[in-house]
């Protein structure tokens, strides 16, 4: 922070192309706000009953107060700022790490394009998720935005965000993200690209590269709640195939492709399970691959590379791991790339690159 945008940019681009090579066709890196543009706040919940802090703990396991950061988009920032009174007229016990007391471990919001939020409240136990239930309509009085409610359990002492059980408290459980022209149903324990203007772009972009392309089918690898697979539908694709690990986020894409394809004779399937497990002998012309950090790794980069769709488009937000994952797809190179900053003030990126078979 504190490093001019301009410069910013600049540097993570000599870095990305340093690592997967400068003579490739790389087209302008595509740029947004420099803050306020986070659409996502996961904040830890510190301090004490009454007095809480929202915001990380420090070396010493205390809360430090985030409230007032300037990545989060204006409408999510108005929300934060009135969560600490909400915490505190809701009479609920931060977690105490260090002693293990305590309930409520973390808030994670997510605020959408229209200004509507999904507000998670992360406990420790039951004990006092009642005490939330019984109280939503002091919830929705400070927060009129608030259109999903949950409680999530985490009963582990980890450093983990969320547990597997979510109690939604609400009549709506999903979050409408309006991207472009496609409505993304956003349920919980489902991933979001975090800054929805450079995701806008990134799955523009996706969709230039897939009309071009025209395939049949679209097979879409970590497919989350469906952003690349439901800007390919209508646009070259008459038919897509998503992947995910996590149930919510296909029920999320299910839906949305249902209302998206309504009408039409557009065809969509969704499968809940391991995109390293997915791949079969017959593959669509377009496979879109969006892996966590870790990359799609040697084995499913084997399975493309003898598979032989004849594109492939990888995002990645780890140009390190997509370097070492196109080691190992020797039959294909890249014709376009492109460099997406979804993280501003951060060294993190999003790096977009469409591989075509050569043979
Ligand atoms: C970077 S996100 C991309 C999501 C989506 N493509 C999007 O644009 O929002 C990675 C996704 O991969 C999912 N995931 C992680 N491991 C997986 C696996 N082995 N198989 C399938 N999905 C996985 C995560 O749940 C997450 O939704």
């Amino acid at each position: 922070m504190g490093e001019p945008y301009a410069d910013q940019v600049r540097r993570k681009h000599a870095v990305v192309a340093g690592i997967l090579g400068a003579e490739l066709p790389w087209s302008e890196p595509t740029t947004g706000p420099e803050s306020g543009f986070r659409n996502k706040a996961k904040l830890v919940v510190g301090g004490r009953r009454g007095a809480p802090t929202l915001g990380i703990l420090d070396g010493q396991q205390r809360g430090v107060d985030l409230t007032r950061c300037g990545l989060y988009e204006p409408g999510l920032a108005d929300i934060v700022q009135r969560l600490p009174q909400l915490v505190t007229d809701l009479e609920l016990t931060p977690y105490d790490v260090p002693a293990r007391t305590g309930e409520l471990k973390h808030l994670l919001i997510t605020h959408s394009p229209d200004g509507e939020a999904m507000i998670r409240f992360v406990l420790r136990s039951r004990g006092q998720a009642t005490k939330i239930a019984e109280k939503l309509d002091i919830i929705r009085a400070a927060l009129p935005e608030a259109r999903v409610v949950s409680i999530n359990l985490q009963p582990e002492h980890k450093a983990i965000l969320e547990g597997p059980e979510e109690i939604v408290l609400t009549e709506h459980d999903a979050l409408p993200m309006r991207v472009n022209d496609v409505v993304l149903q956003l349920r919980t324990q489902s991933f979001f690209q975090t800054n929805t203007h450079i995701a806008a772009a990134l799955y523009a972009q996706a969709r230039e590269w897939t009309s071009r392309i025209r395939p049949e089918t679209v097979l879409d690898l970590y497919c989350g709640v469906g952003g690349f697979a439901l800007h390919a539908l209508g646009h070259g694709a008459r038919r897509v195939i998503g992947v995910e690990v996590s149930g919510e986020a296909i029920r999320s894409a299910r839906q949305s492709a249902s209302q998206l394809a309504a009408g039409t004779t557009y065809a969509h399937d969704w499968h809940v399970g391991d995109a390293t497990e997915f791949l079969t002998e017959t593959v669509p012309d377009l496979v879109v691959v969006n892996p966590p950090r870790r990359g799609i790794g040697a084995d499913l980069a084997r399975r493309l590379d003898d598979h032989g769709p004849t594109h492939v488009l990888y995002s990645s937000c780890n140009v390190t791991t997509l370097a070492r994952d196109m080691t190992a797809m020797g039959n294909y190179r890249i014709v376009s790339a492109g460099l997406f900053d979804m993280f501003p003030q951060t060294d993190h990126h999003e790096v977009m690159v469409l591989l075509a078979r050569t043979s």
